[in-house]
């Protein structure tokens, strides 16, 4: 993910902020009250003080301040309390936004954009590094703001009393500040350091995680293992290299900002020895200087969180601002018909162009085959079709409207795509189904999976339609999760389906089942099929044959047979596979 432009981190919560922001700044007043509650008893210990130097014996006095400075800590505790309870509710709000709006960016974007970041990457930023600033958005906002200005409240009150004695209670000030501009000088390379080797980190775990079939089989299991222990010790030495060279000058800011003495007593001393200070406002300035110093290290400390801050909402405006598929919010016209056609269409992925001009045409209500050679981009056409990428160049239409015209939602209207994968959700098999149909009842569900040959085997599975699939469905077989996908696309009852035929599941059971599956769903329908069984599409109104990213020729089975030699090829190996498998499992 690039870098984009960074907003500053006040406008970008504002932003977030939305219909929250009033209690956003109603918890910064919380946490001003609840700091000048902590200031003002050293207001009133200073009167004390000066109480004591003037003799005073009055109990009444001291029994009286005593309640004053109770009632200011329990001030204090309740506002703080107040304050951090309306901001972290206003910031989970503000984390439910960003995550909602994320999400809704990656279905909006081309799928080959999604599929360019690595999974771990967008989860990371998704999950823990939204996580990580919840805790320092819902503190900052209202602390930071608050113990910024209530020591410059007191500076102001520090001049009018002595300006002498407020510039040495700032002595140390510079220096400290010296001190911490070191300490952060690279802290954004630093700290974007540690996050790429957490990315790879991320990664390399996912990458383990999900190919662990193909590293057991193939024996992998220790050099993988190897591959994430590195990078798990190299993002830890990088988090430990930073953290030595700042350490240093961590402490000495730390050392040298409250020692506001330093400069106050010395000074303070030779003023009250020459007469020029009286007794009062000295002490005043020593409780005061203590007072003020506390929470500017407060502030201090936030501003390694406000960088942390910054560079996350970095990588989540550079999610939020990944390009979008072009299509406008309301559909310019309706198709009139569901003619696809598609018209000089050229297409790549990256800089690699894979489709070089492609013209066809698909009618309303028939059966149209794609057949070409592994890799001469019958599932991209599909792809394109399906809108799940834009043409690079030339157009596809849907009863003479440019599909780019179109909202997402009225053009996936008219489109069901069950694509190779059959990607199902960890979620029970009803609910896989019925994301075909939001709204669908269970006996819709029911009545798919029957159409879809599917009832019984999931009656068969160890809680029916309530049993969980497993990520992506690997509680099932590639047979099942094919036919499931297939009454998913039923349920949606769309009138175009665009069917990418996977090459496994061919045991003669399975395909009889998925073909009766296949002609259930696709009755009265568009089909665009990509077929690796050409035994399948024979019957087709057209069959298109793919090479090398162009349309070779088009026409009915028997018609290629007769004119096409690559189709007529095809077929002839494919008979004979078809055969030796056969005649295999017969004997
Ligand atoms: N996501 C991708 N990124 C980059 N290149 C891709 C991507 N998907 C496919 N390709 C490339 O595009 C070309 C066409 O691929 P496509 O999947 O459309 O072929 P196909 O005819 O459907 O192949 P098969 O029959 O093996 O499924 C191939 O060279 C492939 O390597």
């Amino acid at each position: 993910m690039e870098k984009q432009s960074r907003r500053s981190v006040p406008s970008w919560i504002w932003d977030f902020a939305g219909q929250h922001r009033t209690q956003y700044v109603l918890s910064v007043l919380s946490a001003v009250c609840g700091v000048v509650c902590g200031i003002l008893p050293y207001f009133v210990m200073a009167g004390i003080i000066s109480d004591l130097l003037g003799g005073c014996r009055d109990m009444s006095i001291y029994i009286k301040n005593c309640l004053v400075m109770a009632v200011l800590w329990l001030g204090r505790c309740g506002f703080h309390s107040i304050s951090t309870t309306l901001s972290h509710k206003a910031t989970f709000a503000v984390l439910g936004t960003i995550r909602k709006r994320v999400c809704a960016k990656l279905s909006r974007v081309p799928l080959g954009t999604v599929l360019d970041i690595p999974s771990g990457s967008i989860k990371n930023v998704l999950v823990e590094r939204i996580d990580s600033i919840e805790t320092t958005m819902a503190h900052i906002i209202p602390e930071f703001t608050s113990n910024l200005l209530v020591p410059i409240a007191l500076l102001v009150y520090l001049f009018i009393l002595d300006w002498r004695m407020a510039l040495a209670v700032l002595a140390t000030v510079p220096i400290g500040f010296g001190c911490y501009a070191l300490m952060t000088r690279d802290y954004e390379e630093s700290y974007q350091n540690t996050i790429n080797k957490t990315k790879i980190l991320n990664d390399t775990a996912v990458e383990y995680i999900n190919g662990i079939e193909v590293i057991k089989a193939f024996g992998k299991a220790q050099s993988s293992y190897d591959k994430f222990v590195a990078a798990a010790k190299e993002g830890a030495s990088c988090y430990v290299e930073w953290m030595r060279r700042c350490n240093i000058y961590f402490c000495l800011a730390m050392s040298i900002f409250p020692a506001t003495m330093i400069a106050v007593l010395p000074i303070g001393g030779l003023l009250f020895r020459a007469g020029t200070l009286d007794a009062g406002t000295f002490i005043q300035v020593i409780l005061f200087s203590v007072g003020l110093i506390a929470p500017l290290i407060t502030v201090m400390s936030y501003g390694d969180d406000l960088a942390k801050l910054s560079t996350i909402i970095g990588e989540v405006t550079s999610l939020l601002t990944l390009e979008d598929m072009k299509r406008p919010d309301t559909s310019a016209s309706q198709p009139q018909s569901k003619d696809i056609k598609l018209k000089d269409v050229t297409f790549g992925y990256h800089e690699k162009e894979v489709l070089h001009g492609i013209n066809l045409e698909i009618r309303e209500g028939t059966v149209n085959a794609l057949v070409g050679p592994s890799g001469s981009g019958k599932s991209t056409i599909a792809r394109l079709v399906a809108s799940l990428w834009d043409v690079s160049g030339g157009s596809i239409t849907l009863g003479g409207v440019d599909i780019r015209k179109l909202t997402q939602g009225d053009y996936h209207r008219y489109i069901a795509y069950v694509s190779q994968d059959n990607f199902l959700f960890d979620t029970t098999v009803m609910e896989n189904i019925r994301m075909g149909k939001q709204n669908a009842t269970d006996a819709e569900v029911m009545e798919a999976a029957k159409a879809c040959g599917c009832h019984a085997f999931i009656l068969g599975l160890e809680n029916g339609y309530d049993t969980v699939v497993g990520g992506a469905g690997g509680h099932l077989s590639g047979g099942e999760r094919q036919r499931i996908a297939i009454a998913r696309a039923m349920l949606k009852n769309a009138p175009i389906i665009i069917l990418d035929e996977a090459t496994a599941f061919t045991d003669p059971e399975n395909e009889a089942m998925i073909q009766s599956a296949v002609a259930k769903l696709t009755k009265g329908k568009t089909l665009i099929v990509i077929a690796h069984r050409l035994s399948t599409i024979t019957n087709s109104d057209q069959i298109f044959v793919v090479e090398d990213g162009k349309i070779r020729t088009s026409g009915t089975h028997e018609e290629l047979l007769a004119q096409d030699e690559l189709y007529a090829r095809m077929w002839r190996s494919h008979i004979s596979v078809r055969d030796t498998v056969e005649g295999g499992a017969q004997e």
